[in-house]
């Protein structure tokens, strides 16, 4: 059974935030993207946003992860794409906390290729997920791997490097397990014989039919979620208290998720986080918008409350405008719903109060940025007099 308080009324400034900015990237230097301390800022905002690589062959999927995680493309369209030829770059700021770019490339791309400036790329990124096709024969992805993540180390030892074992759809179990144990196998020794041990790579299992590829991106924004100790301690002391056996902090556009506490995470539990989410958005979609109205209809009235024929209640309320938190709680702890809205509203102010502190440290760095175009500016204008 449903019961949901869902809310169309969203005012103005409330539309995502999403995908504002998607253009191709032919030509590029470090002015023109604003790469400045090995991470990127648009200079005059003063907004650091990580940079999240996408890599590997061609028809690997790249385009496909990006196109079903962050334009909820369904997962048999992607078929039809065609092959990307250009690096594309995209902006995702959907939330207080989730703020990236990702930049897609072409499969074919060529180190050696002189004006391909990988040195200016792998400064400042703060990801890079390799795709590697379980499909197909992955020897040459290897050594692509190899090449990718020891020329980027160089550049920029403090990158993630993310393998993703992609299209696991067909294989069976065992054979997943097989796969992944000899990609990593390959790909450690390699680095070691490299003499570069120390780079950590971590594996995921992804298909883009299933959750699998939501969840493996949910890790990869986690670690570059500066404030997630803070979010994760926030919800352990959340949880402890209202009697909760489980909390999940959710963007809600792309279901990802940013933080939970620090119990063990199950596959089946967030499919039904993400499943809970589906329904929330398709039913305010339907009921929730007057005519005309467009925009996502969630605000801070939406929430959920489903209850599970197992005595399993799931709990789904709004943080932010772009943040849900999905709750699994026992039917018993349940009836004490008055103590848990007190808890939430103490957790939602805490979380007020971290999000502040990211704006003032952006404004900060805003006024700063400013001060030095105009001491530039000024500078100039001297040099133009002097002349
Ligand atoms: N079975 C299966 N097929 C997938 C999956 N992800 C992508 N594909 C298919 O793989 C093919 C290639 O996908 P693309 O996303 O175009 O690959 P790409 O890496 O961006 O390719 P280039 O742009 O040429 O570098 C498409 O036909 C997709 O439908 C998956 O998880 N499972």
């Amino acid at each position: 059974m449903v019961s949901a308080a869902l809310s169309g009324e969203e005012e103005e400034d409330t539309a995502l935030g999403y995908y504002d900015d998607e253009d191709d990237l032919e030509a590029f230097s470090d002015a023109e993207l604003g790469c400045e301390d090995g991470v990127f800022s648009d200079s005059l905002n003063g907004e650091v946003k990580p940079r999240i690589l996408l890599m590997g062959l061609r028809r690997s999927g790249k385009s496909s992860i990006q196109k079903v995680v962050f334009h909820k493309m369904s997962p048999n369209e992607t078929l039809f794409l065609e092959s990307t030829n250009k690096i594309c770059r995209e902006d995702v700021s959907s939330s207080s906390f989730v703020s990236f770019q990702i930049w897609d490339f072409p499969g074919q791309i060529d180190f050696f290729d002189p004006t391909f400036d990988y040195e200016m790329i792998f400064r400042g990124t703060g990801a890079l997920i390799f795709v590697i096709d379980s499909q197909d024969d992955y020897v040459e992805a290897l050594s692509r791997l190899h090449l990718t993540v020891t020329r980027a180390y160089k550049v920029n030892p403090e990158i993630n490097f993310e393998v993703f074992i992609h299209k696991v759809d067909g294989l069976s179990d065992d054979h997943k397990i097989e796969k992944q144990r000899d990609i990593h196998k390959r790909a450690n020794d390699d680095l070691a014989d490299a003499g570069l041990e120390r780079i950590h790579l971590s594996i995921y299992l992804t298909s883009i039919y299933d959750h699998s590829i939501f969840e493996a991106f949910s890790k990869v924004v986690q670690k570059l979620i500066p404030q997630l100790p803070t979010l994760e301690n926030l919800l352990n002391i959340f949880i402890s208290n209202s009697g909760i056996e489980k909390a999940f902090l959710f963007d809600v556009v792309s279901k990802i998720y940013i933080a939970t506490d620090s119990s063990p995470v199950d596959m089946q539990t967030y499919e039904l986080c993400c499943d809970m989410i589906d329904v929330v958005i398709d039913i305010s979609c339907i009921y929730g918008l007057t005519d005309g109205e467009a925009g996502l209809p969630y605000d801070e009235e939406s929430m959920a409350i489903i209850h599970l024929n197992n005595t399993t209640v799931m709990y789904l309320k709004e943080v932010t405008k772009f943040l849900a938190m999905v709750c699994f709680l026992r039917k018993e702890s349940f009836e004490r719903k008055g103590l848990i809205d007190y808890n939430f509203h103490c957790f939602k102010q805490a979380i007020q109060e971290v999000f502040d502190v990211r704006v003032k440290v952006q404004q900060n760095r805003k006024l700063l940025s400013q001060r030095r175009w105009s001491k530039l500016t000024m500078t100039n204008g001297e040099l133009g007099n002097a002349h």
